[in-house]
């Protein structure tokens, strides 16, 4: 939080300082001189150009610290700083306008002891007990200033310097959520309404490919595309941004009067407006820091991205009490959460090739923290993705790391572009086998290795799914044993040209085995963090070649995964579409793979769970002579090739016509565990939550899908109520249930993209996702 004075104390404080004026360090005086250049510069590019240089978290730092300098000096805090001020008046091309009520700014929190400090502060200097904080989102987009005089909308302006914004009246008519005219009861004389425009974060990219594809500039994230959208000369290309707005407050007022912001927010609702869904009046700094808490873990099943939560005194009358200072109102601060965005160097595109053949291009960037971890790889799906982002090999761009989301790139900084940036051309030949990649069918954008068999990264990246945790679960077998197994520096010839002799490897095989140490996010040889040199290593065997613990415990483990259950087995086969849960559908039908080879493509297509898709796909895999081979080479080697209905599947199936959701992590199951358990007493599982869902069983870190459940009242389950449900039925576990108290959540569609775009489908998050 920058402290500051205030706006009718620091006049005096001024002159009462200005014989110290001196004594100010020159070092502490030209860095603030200097900064306060800076700060003004990155406003001038964020607020008129929105093109920022710098990232809102690099910009809060330099404000901070400006913060600071003026804390220790406060001679230094003179009104023209930035800290004093909501912005500056900038000349812009739009016509100034002046707010009847002033837009300010907020004061911010970065941690819970600022936090309290301001409820403290506001404890003292409210004079009452009696008083509630509202806590809002902080919508991540700009500012706008809504007047309406006798019900229309007569005038809509930027916040400028708080007194004074630019005109955008045509442009804000474009936006479909903000009305005209106000309707329904006691529509005010004059009302001035504020509020945030954002841009939608799915409709971002779809924006820069167009840009890009007419030879603009891209924006470098959403809240830039926001403001440049409205930031537009003609309002007809406003019109063609998806822009939405969100309410935020209330300025100037006639002909009506309120006596609470929520209450107020009621009244605008009434008339159309736009209003929060998320808002929440709590009694007191609990309440806040849980709703912080709460919409920290759940800041992406939100309609519109967040950067914080904003708390405010509700009651009308005592933030008048509290009153303003230049900058910012006393009566509200914005908390802000960890950034999930920070700019970096684009340091090369390189392209990874995977399980499946495909080719996808990836970006390497300059290692950054975001969210909490180091980041140097953001995926980027395809060729075209790459052109439509508009990034270019040697770009500073913004890297964007959300929940458990794979790291992904926004947009350049187009302002930054050096002089040898390039474009990004997809290689003609696989990066490792060197074969000419194809598209596999006509007009897919994604191209594909032709080499199945023996490329090394499709045979590498197979190796490592097979023995991964949804297929064979092999301990000990991890990345690095793939890549040694199949492409050695030495022997010359490798272990396993296909995954056929697998179950065949003997320690003398592996003994001699020397090979790069790869990293399984790059799929590129790990480096000696001191030399900077490639690692290399004798794998399996020790300084004096004798078996190393693992490479012995490894072979155990892949005698063992033998007798896996036939689905993981199916599942390890990489047959193209066929996931864990087609692969369990498989084999409850046919029990055998030569039963599914035998099989019609009618007959695989009718099986519940595995349609004409991967009927066709299961056809064309048992039609290639060296897939046959490896069936061959693991049947010979004693691997699981059918099973014997069990004896739990013919019994009772208590919970038969039952579908339930699994979510966060549980104690006593893993997740295939619990899906085995409630599947073998016949109910269905699913991965997302609908009115028909029986029960969600929630664990430890929950995802939007418990918001779901709350949402649509769906009973929900902890860990022993799901043991009651698999040991005692349906209506016992109903018993357990709860259906918690509601918390503030998004609305339906909402969550369920939210969670399709956050990938919270339970699958691992890989750098080169497949299908
Ligand atoms: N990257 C850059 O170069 C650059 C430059 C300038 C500013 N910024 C960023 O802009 C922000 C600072 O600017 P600021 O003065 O606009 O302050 P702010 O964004 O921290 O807070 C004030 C603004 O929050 C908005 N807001 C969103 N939800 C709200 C809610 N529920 N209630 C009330 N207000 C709400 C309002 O528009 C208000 O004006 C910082 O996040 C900073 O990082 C970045
Ligand atoms: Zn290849």
């Amino acid at each position: 939080m920058v402290n500051r004075e205030d706006e009718t104390v620091a006049g005096e404080q001024r002159s009462e300082n200005s014989e110290h004026a001196l004594q100010v360090p020159a070092a502490a005086r030209e860095r603030h001189a200097l900064l306060a250049e800076q700060i003004e510069e990155h406003r001038f590019r964020y607020y008129v150009n929105s093109q920022p240089i710098v990232s809102d978290g690099e910009f809060d730092r330099l404000f901070r610290e400006l913060g600071q300098l003026e804390e220790d000096h406060p001679e230094l805090r003179t009104p023209d700083s930035p800290t004093q001020q909501v912005e500056r008046a900038y000349e812009t091309e739009f016509t100034a306008v002046q707010h009847r009520e002033r837009m300010l700014s907020l004061d911010n929190a970065f941690d819970d002891e600022e936090l309290a400090a301001w409820a403290e502060r506001v404890a003292k200097d409210v004079g009452t007990p009696d008083y509630h904080f509202l806590c809002e989102l902080k919508v991540d987009g700009l500012a706008v200033n809504l007047t309406y005089e006798h019900g229309r909308l007569t005038r809509a302006a930027t916040r400028g310097n708080g007194r004074v914004g630019d005109d955008i009246t045509s442009n804000v008519r474009t936006i479909a959520e903000i009305p005209h005219r106000l309707t329904g009861e006691n529509v005010p004389e004059l009302v001035e309404i504020r509020g945030e425009v954002y841009f939608p974060m799915e409709a971002f990219q779809e924006l820069n490919a167009r840009l890009v594809e007419a030879g603009e500039k891209p924006f470098a994230n959403p809240r830039n595309a926001a403001a440049g959208s409205l930031r537009q000369k003609d309002p007809k290309i406003t019109a063609t941004r998806p822009l939405h707005m969100v309410v935020h407050g209330i300025g100037a007022r006639e002909g009506f009067g309120i006596d609470c912001l929520s209450h107020a927010y009621e009244l605008l609702r009434g008339w159309g407006l736009p209003t929060a869904q998320h808002n929440k009046v709590v009694q007191d700094v609990a309440g806040v820091r849980e709703f912080i808490a709460y919409f920290g873990e759940h800041r992406h099943s939100v309609e519109h991205e967040i950067d914080g939560v904003v708390v405010k005194l509700d009651e009308i009358p005592l933030q008048g009490r509290l009153g303003s200072t230049s900058r910012a109102p006393r009566w509200a601060i914005a908390w802000k959460y960890a950034p999930e965005e920070v700019n970096t160097k684009l340091v090369n595109i390189r392209v990874g090739v995977g399980r499946t053949g495909r080719v996808t291009p990836y970006a390497q960037v300059e290692p950054v923290t975001v969210a909490g971890s180091e980041v140097e790889f953001a995926t980027l799906h395809n060729q075209d993705v790459v052109k439509s982002k508009g990034v270019w090999i040697g770009d500073t761009v913004v890297l964007r790391k959300a929940g458990d989301v794979i790291p992904e790139i926004l947009g350049p900084v187009i302002d930054l572009r050096p002089e040898d940036a390039y474009e990004f051309v997809m290689p003609a030949e696989c990066p490792e086998c060197g074969t000419e990649l194809k598209a596999m069918k006509e007009g897919d954008i994604d191209l594909r290795c032709p080499n199945a068999r023996t490329c090394p990264a499709q045979l590498r990246e197979r190796l490592f799914y097979l023995a991964g945790r949804k297929c064979l679960d092999i301990e000990n077998f991890g990345y690095v044993a793939a890549a040694a197994l199949t492409k050695p520096l030495e022997p010359a010839t490798p272990p396993l040209v296909d995954e056929g002799d697998l179950f065949d490897l003997t320690i003398d095989q592996l003994l001699p085995i020397r090979a790069y140490v790869l990293d399984p996010d790059s799929g590129l040889p790990k480096r000696d963090p001191k030399t900077g040199e490639e690692k290399i290593a004798q794998v399996f065997a020790n300084k004096e070649g004798e078996p190393k613990r693992n490479a012995l415990a490894m072979l155990k483990h892949i005698d063992e995964a033998k007798s896996r259950p036939l689905a993981r087995i199916i599942t390890g086969l990489s047959i193209r579409h066929v996931g864990p849960v087609a692969a369990e559908a498989l084999a409850r039908e046919f029990r055998s793979i030569d039963a599914i080879d035998a099989a019609t493509e009618e007959e695989l297509a009718a099986v519940e769970g595995v349609g004409p898709i991967i009927a066709g796909s299961l056809k064309e895999w048992f039609a290639v002579d060296w897939h046959r081979e490896i069936l061959r080479k693991w049947r010979a080697a004693g691997v699981r090739t059918e099973e014997e209905a069990t004896g739990e599947d013919e019994g009772p199936r208590p919970l038969e016509g039952l579908t339930v959701v699994v979510t966060g992590t549980l104690e006593r199951y893993t997740r295939d565990g619990a899906k085995e358990a409630l599947q073998t007493r016949g109910a269905k599982v699913t991965g997302s939550v609908s009115k028909k869902t029986a029960f969600v069983v929630v664990g430890e870190n929950p995802g939007s899908k418990h918001d779901k459940a709350v949402q649509l009242k769906v009973p929900v389950l902890d860990e022993d109520g799901f043991t009651v449900l698999l040991e005692q039925g349906p209506d016992a576990a109903r018993e357990t249930a709860t259906t918690p108290e509601e918390p503030p959540v998004a609305g339906e569609e909402t969550a369920a993209a939210a969670e399709v775009a956050a990938g919270v489908t339970g699958e691992e998050t890989e750098i080169t996702p497949e299908e």
